[in-house]
């Protein structure tokens, strides 16, 4: 690291990079040059900024520390052209797309849950799924005191998680990104339909919370629904767990868990409206019956489902002495 920071690189100038660039700021996280990136070079304003971006190919990474890479859902990544060369001039790569996530080589963190992951990385990160993220943040409690053997999550996703096109599709009817009209409606399906009849996005809920949580063989039952959100992710959430539980347990667990603001309160429930624009998981709704729990949770898609995450994953690397070519010979 420089004296008064690192070189930053931030791949990608859509919704997630405008967050990412955002989040930095916010958190002053200690940067002491930041580079956008992107497919074409323009000026572009990001949270009052203004940035000169530079075209994303090998030598826009030389000499950077840390590279985000925004992601893009549903298409090839660019860090799968370009993680490799900004790996090979010394920088960690933290990559918010799915092409990594499940790669045994490559650690899918969200600090609040598995930061000990990163320990073995070999220069790329991977960033989870939104949907998955704020999941995994609540089960997370359950998981280490009670046991976990079996989820059922459906979710309410907002338009944002489909980049700038699902945000027009809901304000200006723009068409072709969903396969019905998403104003005025819910649509139960997110990505594509795979053979085993589960959506791209029901199958990454499963898949990575199995990885995060260190729990290869956890039932995970998901139902992934698009509504006409503009920000928050929520979802419905039934547990069964590994013992009988009272609901003060519960209710403890849940509020003493770093990264969730909790509403013990079962008229005080969080709602995507309120989860906008915050960094936090946010639980309520809470019900417990013997070995089984149900509880409702939001979160803001593009912070702690993307930006904030990323940059907590970047905060914990330098914690662990984790970030910067020396420590990684
Ligand atoms: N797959 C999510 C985006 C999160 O990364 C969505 O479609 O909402």
């Amino acid at each position: 690291m420089a004296q008064d920071g690192y070189v930053v690189a931030v791949v990608g100038a859509g919704l997630v990079g405008e967050r990412l660039v955002s989040e930095l700021r916010r958190r002053e996280f200690p940067v002491s040059e930041l580079r956008i990136l992107a497919r074409t070079a323009r000026t572009t304003e990001i949270a009052g900024e203004t940035f000169e971006v530079g075209v994303a190919e090998p030598e826009a990474f030389e000499g950077v520390d840390l590279a985000f890479f925004a992601g893009t859902e549903g298409e090839k990544g660019a860090a799968v052209q370009l993680s490799g060369a900004a790996i090979e001039r010394g920088a960690v790569v933290i990559d918010n797309g799915s092409d990594f996530r499940l790669d045994d080589e490559v650690p899918l963190v969200v600090p609040e849950v598995n930061a000990e992951a990163l320990d073995s990385h070999k220069g790329l990160v991977a960033n989870a799924n939104c949907s998955t993220t704020q999941m995994v943040v609540a089960l997370a409690p359950l998981a280490r005191e009670f046991g976990l053997k079996k989820v059922v999550v459906s979710t309410y996703q907002a338009v944002s998680g489909s980049g700038r096109e699902g945000v027009e599709a809901l304000e200006n009817g723009r068409e072709g990104v969903y396969p019905k009209p998403i104003e005025r409606n819910a649509i139960p399906l997110i990505g594509s339909i795979g053979e085993d009849g589960y959506s791209t996005e029901e199958t990454k809920m499963r898949l990575e919370s199995r990885k995060i949580l260190s729990h290869p063989d956890l039932e995970v039952f998901a139902t992934t629904v698009r509504i006409p959100v503009h920000t928050g992710h929520a979802e419905s959430v039934y547990v069964e767990l590994g013992r009988e539980v009272s609901k003060e347990e519960v209710l403890e667990a849940f509020a003493s868990a770093p990264g969730i603001v909790f509403s013990g309160d079962a008229n005080d429930f969080p709602t995507p409206l309120e989860a906008a624009g915050e960094p936090g998981t946010f639980v309520g709704r809470v019900r417990v019956e013997g070995d089984r729990v149900g509880f409702w949770c939001v979160a803001d898609n593009l912070l702690k489902g993307a930006a904030t995450n990323a940059v907590q994953i970047a905060e914990s690397l330098i914690e662990r002495s984790l970030l910067g070519q020396k420590a990684r010979v």
